[in-house]
């Protein structure tokens, strides 16, 4: 290479060098710039979190309180407000934009549908699930309260009506009018009809049911709802009403910030559902005999009780429920293939008992208000956390005792952790398999903790940790996971990848371990869930398989320490042990963490 060559290869590279060096100076400033801007974010949500104050004004006597008392009771048939119920429709019915987070079956539909049906003007409804939709509008007409809904397989006699009163306030005075989140993205024709109802000064309120959907940070997201934050542009001066069950601090900012509803009335009752029995059962790992477990709990506990399963896929609905049909018991199954029609037509032979069981994927989930389900049964892991609390949050809506169990199994867990699309789904199932690998503390609490609530619950009987006969016992699991860095140190140096399976046999036949291979695979969990061991996928054409590596080099120096269901070859393995640090009280968990409006800080809570 010529010398004059030379030196413009060695210009361009210094050049390249330069610009690097500028780029990666750029990049930091980005970063930390994208970081101040977060914090000042979270500074200013904090702030009118403070200026809003005690949500407990909402409780004093307004102009209109006799009167929601009289509707309540002649047109609602109920007897009594819950608290925060009345709080809610005196927020909206001052014109307030709000956020209510109420429990699961806490009755978050009657704080925009009593104001809708006493004020004059008509109360949009944002609701995720056209197939319910039919069932509200069903419960408002059986009220006397006229009620519509819109989507794109309306018959065209209901799109007259509803366009005749968006447009020019004729024929029937339309109280409530349901959308979906696309109907509103899909159809310009109803956006402009509805503006000419704003402009006409009878749009009176929005109710955004299922609010969490609107926020990528909550379970559910679904981006259609992003949409929503076009109303305070498109209807300004009406007043938002948010609903939801499920969201932590951190997803009620977001959501707030999306709407443009800054400053809007937080209302949030507390999450717990007492009424719920909370449980965790080992899932044998053949399929014939988890449906037998389930027909067993059916047939001991639930005979003649209506109930849902959750399953994870289709295909696991419909082998759970032609087994389940095979061993008599009357059962529907319910997913997101079906066409609304035939949703809404299960749906409706369920709520009359023609069905007992609903075997059924999340799409079975938002909304469904069965007072008398006495049982849901989750197959497979949920998740997320939220997800968790919802689908159990079908059970018991008449406040009468019902029972929630989660079939877990590690497998279950490494198929979430495979199939996840992002690091979302991996902290998701992170979060349920904390929860269940927690012996120790009240299941209320736990979900209480996700949901950030402060005050420790113990249930006493209605969760599987506070009702075991046997404590759970405090081990460390250093040996094992000396033990097992071994293991799969042994199976790289042969170019083996370990599956589960894989790595207990070897671990077994290496140190001649003496424990149960559910015991191990509780091990496993833990190692896992404390991020000492790390799984990595291999994907194939048709499954992703995982594998099991170390999460370091060397088995970390503190001790890992973690509490299991004392059994004698457990405790002859792990050994003595170890001093019992004061773990009894999860609050700890929560000190030193990030500050409360932190998505992670719910995490600790459930280690
Ligand atoms: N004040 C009340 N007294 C008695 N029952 C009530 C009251 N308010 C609502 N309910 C009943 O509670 C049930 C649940 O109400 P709703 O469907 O509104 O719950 P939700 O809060 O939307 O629950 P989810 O988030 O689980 O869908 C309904 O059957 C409703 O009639």
């Amino acid at each position: 290479m010529s010398a004059e060559v030379s030196t413009q290869i060695e210009a361009i590279d210094e050049e390249i060098r330069e610009n690097t060096l500028e780029k990666n100076k750029l990049e930091q400033r980005i970063q930390s710039l994208k970081q101040k801007r977060d914090d000042l974010k979270n500074l200013y949500n904090r702030k009118i979190a403070d200026e809003q104050g005690d949500w407990q004004v909402w409780l004093d006597e307004f102009p209109w309180s006799k009167k929601i008392q009289e509707v309540l009771e002649n047109t609602f048939h109920l007897e009594k407000f819950r608290e925060h119920q009345i709080a809610a429709i005196n927020a909206t019915l001052s014109k307030k934009d709000t956020i209510l987070l109420m429990p699961t079956g806490g009755g978050k539909s009657l704080c925009y549908q009593l104001p809708a049906f006493i004020e004059s003007g008509l109360t949009l409804v944002v609701s995720p699930l056209i197939s319910l939709m039919d069932d509200q509008i069903h419960k408002l007409r059986t009220l006397g309260i006229t009620a519509y809904k819109m989507s794109a397989g309306e018959p065209s006699d209901t799109k007259t009506t509803v366009y005749g009163y968006l447009n020019k306030q004729k024929g029937p005075v339309i109280k409530l009018l349901y959308i979906s989140p696309e109907m509103l993205v899909k159809s310009k024709k109803l956006v402009s009809a509805l503006q000419a109802c704003h402009k006409a000064g009878n749009l009176n309120r929005i109710a955004i049911d299922e609010v969490h959907c609107t926020s990528e940070w909550g379970h559910d997201f679904r981006p259609d709802y992003r949409y929503l934050g076009l109303f305070k542009n498109l209807f300004q001066g009406v007043p938002i009403i948010g609903l939801t069950a499920t969201a932590t601090t951190f997803v009620l900012n977001d959501v707030r910030e999306i709407l443009e509803i800054p400053a809007a009335i937080v209302i949030r009752a507390p999450f717990d559902r007492p009424n719920l029995l909370y449980k965790v059962n080992p899932k044998p790992s053949k399929f014939n005999l988890c449906v037998e477990q389930i027909n067993k709990i059916i047939e001991d506990d639930f005979k003649d009780c209506s109930g849902i399963i959750y399953a994870i896929s289709i295909k696991e609905c419909e082998d759970i429920a032609k087994a389940l049909r095979e061993a008599g018991r009357s059962v529907c199954l319910y997913h997101a293939q079906l066409t609304n029609e035939a949703k809404v037509k299960i749906y409706n032979k369920w709520m009359k008992n023609t069905y007992q069981i609903v075997v059924a994927t999340v799409a079975f989930g938002l909304g469904i208000d069965k007072p008398d389900v006495r049982f849901v049964i989750h197959f497979s892991l949920p998740k997320t956390v939220e997800d968790l609390y919802q689908q159990a949050g079908r059970a018991g809506r008449d406040g009468l005792p019902a029972t929630c169990i989660v079939l877990y199994r590690l497998a279950d867990y490494l198929k979430h952790t495979g199939y996840a699309k992002s690091k979302k789904d991996i902290e998701g199932a992170s979060d349920v398999l904390k929860y269940i690998l927690n012996l120790r503390n009240c299941r209320h609490s736990l979900i209480g903790f996700f949901f950030e609530e402060d005050n420790a619950i113990n249930c006493k009987t209605m969760c599987d940790n506070c009702l075991r006969s046997t404590q759970p016992e405090y081990f460390c699991l250093k040996r094992a996971c000396h033990e097992i860095y071994q293991t799969i140190d042994e199976a790289k140096k042969k170019e083996n990848d370990l599956t589960l399976i894989k790595l207990i046999d070897s671990w077994f036949k290496l140190f001649k371990v003496q424990i149960s291979k559910e015991d191990a695979e509780d091990i496993v969990a833990h190692l896992l869930s404390n991020r000492v061991l790390k799984e990595e996928k291999n994907y194939t054409a048709y499954n992703v398989i995982c594998y099991f590596n170390k999460a370091y080099e060397n088995p970390p120096k503190d001790s890992i320490n973690v509490y299991m269901v004392r059994n004698a070859a457990l405790r002859r393995y792990l050994g003595p042990l170890p001093s019992q640090e004061n773990g009894q009280n999860i609050k700890k968990h929560l000190k030193g963490g990030k500050p409360s409006s932190s998505k992670r800080q719910k995490v600790n809570a459930l280690d």
